[in-house]
């Protein structure tokens, strides 16, 4: 954890100074400019061009603005600017580029080219026990990073029974952090950076690791503390963004590929990447055979069939019937993008018996005004002999639908209601 008030800039990107200065309300905390930072896929070579760049007196290899052999952008050209009161969501696949940007705004990391400006105090939660140091207590750990943050012995003492208490860690406060647990250590980080309510709060996937309480209590804490701090957040959870960041940058291979406040859209654009067609049979007892499956008045764009909200939605399914005597029991289920199933249809209880002579079943699941948010499903098929009981088949992704409608909300839902306006009494 480190706070600075630092302006690495094209020329020098060194940390100006360490004294955090006051900051008005309006002003911009943060401020990107053309940020690039690269990196070496070969660790030989890049000690190689370490050399180089001391021997001709260029740190960084800043007149070359090109790559090497066997370098490459992992950060390129990145520009914001984050006030108090908004949050930044930083998105992207694995290897986008997140964590080093968060790195360079730490000041853990230099640029190679651009600026950073930072005004006021930083708190920060990057990697799993940086900034600690192992061998001292949670305690002496809080002293020391209250310190680092800019902050008094005695503004730490009026708030260091506040940190422990939020970090719940009452009883292990005077242990060494080294034998901290990794969920521990991530409480203790966030109860520094956010209890002592930093300007800029930088936090990276981190609190992935905590239990889902105190993750809760982390984003009650972040919802209290956000008015008055400019935060980045780095996520792989989308729910999390959506409901946190008023900003989003969605990163791939170092470049902004989408920025701005529409957070919905980049959202969408960063689950079509890992959208695929295949269909998988997880199980399949042979009885029946899926002949057919169709959503009726979809149009197909792209392969995929898309229905606008509030249409109907109307799945056409037919199957061959190898070996049964009694019409089967159907479970259709919707799932969204982050594979949480959001609607079942479950077919009839009666159990019609089956004519010899019939080879194929045919079905049709319909439900009106389908009020699904935008975005891309899937459609999986549970069947089973009778109710729930004696799987006969199950496929996941049987089919991808998109929803389509002008507002990108998150929730599965974006439900057409009355608010109706009763009085101003
Ligand atoms: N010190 C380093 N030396 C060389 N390459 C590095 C170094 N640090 C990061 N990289 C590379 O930079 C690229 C971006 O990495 P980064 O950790 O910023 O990605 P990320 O978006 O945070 O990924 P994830 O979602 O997996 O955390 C990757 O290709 C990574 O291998």
């Amino acid at each position: 954890m480190t706070t600075h008030n630092r302006q690495p800039t094209t020329d020098n990107p060194q940390p100006t100074t360490d004294n955090p200065q006051p900051t008005t309300d309006n002003q911009v905390l943060i401020k990107v400019e053309n940020l690039s930072k690269k990196f070496c896929k070969d660790l030989k070579t890049s000690l190689w061009y370490g050399v180089k760049d001391l021997v001709s007196g260029i740190a960084g290899n800043k007149a070359e603005r090109e790559l090497r052999p066997k370098e490459f952008w992992a950060v390129k050209d990145i520009n914001f600017e984050l006030r108090r009161g908004e949050c930044l969501g930083l998105i992207g696949h694995n290897g986008a580029g997140k964590s080093t940007l968060l790195k360079i705004l730490n000041g853990l990391i230099n640029p190679d080219a651009g600026k950073v400006t930072i005004r006021g105090k930083v708190g920060a939660l990057i990697e799993l026990g940086a900034g600690f140091n192992p061998i001292l207590s949670g305690r002496e750990n809080i002293y020391n990073n209250g310190a680092v943050l800019g902050f008094t012995r005695k503004e730490i003492d009026a708030k260091v029974d506040e940190i422990i208490a939020f970090a719940e860690l009452e009883e292990f406060i005077d242990m060494p952090v080294k034998n901290y647990s990794s969920g521990m250590r991530v409480r203790l980080g966030f109860a520094v950076a956010a209890q002592m309510e930093p300007d800029v709060l930088i936090i990276d996937e981190v609190l992935a690791v905590g239990d889902l309480g105190f993750v809760l209590k982390c984003f009650k804490r972040i919802d209290t503390i956000l008015p008055n701090t400019a935060i980045v957040f780095v996520s792989h959870n989308m729910p999390m963004v959506s409901r946190i960041c008023n900003k989003i940058i969605l990163m791939d291979r170092g470049v902004a590929k989408f920025q701005g406040d529409e957070v919905g859209k980049a959202i969408d654009q960063y689950y079509t990447r890992f959208s695929n067609n295949n269909s998988n049979v997880v199980f399949d007892d042979g009885n029946l055979e899926l002949v057919k499956a169709k959503l009726l008045g979809a149009k197909n764009l792209n392969n995929i069939p898309h229905l606008h909200w509030g249409d109907d939605f109307q799945l056409y399914l037919k199957f061959k019937i190898n070996n049964l005597q009694i019409v089967p029991s159907f479970h259709v289920l919707i799932f969204d993008k982050e594979q949480r199933p959001v609607a079942i249809f479950d077919s009839n209880k009666e159990q019609y018996l089956l004519d010899k002579k019939d080879t194929y079943i045919e079905f049709n699941v319909l439900h009106h005004n389908f009020q699904l948010s935008k975005g891309m499903y899937n459609v999986g098929l549970n069947i089973y002999k009778s109710e729930r009981r004696d799987p006969i088949m199950r496929i996941n992704d049987l089919l991808k639908f998109q929803i389509l409608h002008d507002i990108d909300v998150s929730p599965p839902f974006f439900l057409k209601s009355n608010f109706k306006f009763i009085s101003n009494v």
